[in-house]
């Protein structure tokens, strides 16, 4: 079953340790079939080297197990939020990558300070609240989900515009039109968490980028007259 759509996550997964953004069994990609509804995702604490598509868990939006000897991510349910909420994307990405888990657990959003980041992200790349203890004890995952399209909501941010976000106290997640653009954001925000950490220990002036270069690069490649492989 939805054999392209496996081999597409399988690629996604192993990209991860690839681009050196997880340790260990850390963090997991998923891809979604909008026909179907129905989600393909890495298996929960599964070695990445032990990984084949065959492998991977199927799921649909309520979280049941369609297809799978493991048990799905125990992400999941934070996975399936994002698919219910966010119509455009079809792939996801969750990584325990150091420079964003440090922005993470400090609280801190990661500011658009320079083009790289504007290459991929339309401003500031958010942080969410710290999760209350009643919605840890009740379903930490699901609520991970909850608090991430709250992010969003309360923000007026546009997720095909911003492709990700800073759990608080966990990780970044990413997303995109499928999974192979969901990992390029996670590695995109890998590298602006680094430069930007040091931008800010560099100068004590503001360094947020102008709004005009900032609309220039991102615009460009995304938005009208777009640029980008374009003829
Ligand atoms: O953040 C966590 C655990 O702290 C998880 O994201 C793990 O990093 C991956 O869990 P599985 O996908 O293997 O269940």
């Amino acid at each position: 079953m939805l054999e392209a759509l496996r081999n597409q996550v399988y690629e996604a997964n192993m990209a991860l340790p690839e681009y050196k953004l997880i340790t260990f069994t850390w963090g997991n990609v998923s891809g979604i079939d909008r026909d179907s509804n129905l989600v393909v995702i890495k298996p929960s604490g599964v070695a990445y080297e032990d990984l084949t598509p065959e492998t991977l868990v199927v799921v649909d939006l309520e979280g049941e197990i369609i297809e799978g000897d493991f048990n799905p991510s125990s992400d999941t349910a934070t996975h399936l939020e994002l698919y219910k909420n966010f119509k455009d994307i079809g792939g996801i990405v969750h990584t325990h990558s150091p420079w964003a888990v440090s922005f993470a657990q400090a609280g801190k959003s990661i500011p658009a300070a320079g083009t790289t980041q504007a290459d991929y992200f339309y401003g500031d790349i958010p942080v969410t609240r710290a999760m209350k203890n009643e919605e840890i004890e009740i379903d930490y995952e699901l609520k991970t989900g909850s608090v991430i399209i709250e992010t969003f909501q309360k923000n007026k941010i546009d997720p095909n515009r911003i492709p990700g976000v800073l759990v608080n106290d966990h990780g970044p997640f990413t997303w995109g039109k499928n999974p192979e653009e969901a990992v390029h954001n996670s590695v995109v925000l890998e590298q602006v968490a680094e430069m930007t950490y040091h931008s800010l220990q560099l100068s004590s002036d503001n360094i947020y980028m102008s709004q005009v270069l900032l609309d220039k690069h991102y615009l460009r490649k995304h938005g009208d007259n777009a640029y980008y492989g374009q003829n």
